[in-house]
């Protein structure tokens, strides 16, 4: 390895904290106007992708920590191994809390969890400080410092701006020594319904990529919010493969196969979304879809 690339620094953060506290417009101003929600995933992580923070020294990979946004799940008996595996992962968490708000349950809940996962670094993020006064600041500062004891604490506002540079450098302070993960081009902009169908066709895929590597394609037809509920999204979701043989793989014995690859999507899809999901999935053959120009281009994979 070159001096150069011996010194650049890559690895992944998370962000934690009680709803409403900011974590999804840090994240977005950190990593600026190119917000990518992305399934791209390297190696065996698996989680879903919030954006890239290029550094000409560094990248910067935000995941999103599913449960830890959602008092539902947090509280529930789901702080689980998905949760936990997410922070065990990562290689630095923030953990995001409002200058606004007194120290409270929620916080230390979260805050007691966290240093429960002694691996990872906690960087406490105390966010919004464009609405707080300089001694509001100070005493949250305080405040924070006594809830646990974390690695650094850093005032932000994702609003103003203020301090942005800061908490990158901090978290970039936590990464190990590495290449970049993701090539500059990688990173992509693609829309929610094209990185939820990579969702299902991922779920779909495990445990049979031998037997099925290329042939399963999926669209996903809408997305929408059920009618009178803002907390659920209705996904409709059309997998194809090309031979009823392969209709057979995918449904598996009595219908358990694709039950389970949906319960698995949906999950995934619920943690990318951060809302409660309806997968309604149906599979259906496209006879020799590959080979099929119009079929592909239906299918999404254009020229
Ligand atoms: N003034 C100000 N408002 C902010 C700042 N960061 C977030 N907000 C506002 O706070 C509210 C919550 O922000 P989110 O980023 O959605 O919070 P979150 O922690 O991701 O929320 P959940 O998704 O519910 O967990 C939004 O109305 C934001 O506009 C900030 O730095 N300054």
């Amino acid at each position: 390895m070159s001096g150069a690339e011996s010194d650049f620094r890559s690895g992944f953060a998370c962000f934690a904290g009680r709803p409403n506290v900011g974590k999804s417009t840090l994240m977005n101003a950190l990593v600026g106007t190119k917000v990518a929600i992305t399934s791209a995933k390297p190696q065996t992580t698996r989680r879903a992708i919030r954006g890239i923070v290029h550094r000409p020294a560094a990248q910067l990979v935000i995941v999103d920590t599913p449960g830890l946004h959602r008092p539902r799940t947090l509280l529930g008996e789901r702080l689980d191994s998905l949760v936990l595996s997410t922070l065990t992962e990562v290689d630095v968490i923030g953990f995001c809390i409002p200058a606004t708000d007194p120290v409270g349950k929620g916080d230390r809940f979260i805050a007691e969890k966290l240093a429960a996962v002694k691996k990872t670094p906690v960087v406490a993020v105390v966010t919004k400080c464009d609405l707080a006064s300089r001694e509001q600041i100070a005493k949250q500062l305080l405040a924070v410092s006594e809830l646990a004891d974390f690695a650094e604490i850093v005032p932000v506002s994702a609003v103003s701006g203020e301090q942005l540079d800061t908490v990158t450098d901090i978290l970039v302070g936590h990464l190990p020594e590495g290449p970049p993960l993701y090539a500059g081009g990688e990173l992509t902009d693609e829309p929610e319904q094209v990185l939820v169908a990579e969702l299902i066709r991922e779920a779909a895929l495990e445990g049979v990529r031998d037997e099925l590597p290329h042939s399963i394609a999926v669209v996903v037809e809408e997305m929408r919010p059920r009618e009178g509920r803002d907390d659920l999204l209705d996904v409709f979701a059309e997998m194809y493969v090309e031979r009823p043989s392969q209709k057979a793989i995918v449904i598996g014995h009595r219908g358990e196969r694709l039950k389970d690859v949906g319960t698995r999507a949906r999950k995934q899809i619920e943690a990318l979304l951060g809302t409660r999901v309806y997968l309604d999935l149906h599979i259906k053959i496209a006879k020799d879809w590959q080979r099929d120009p119009k079929q592909l281009r239906r299918l999404g994979f254009y020229d």
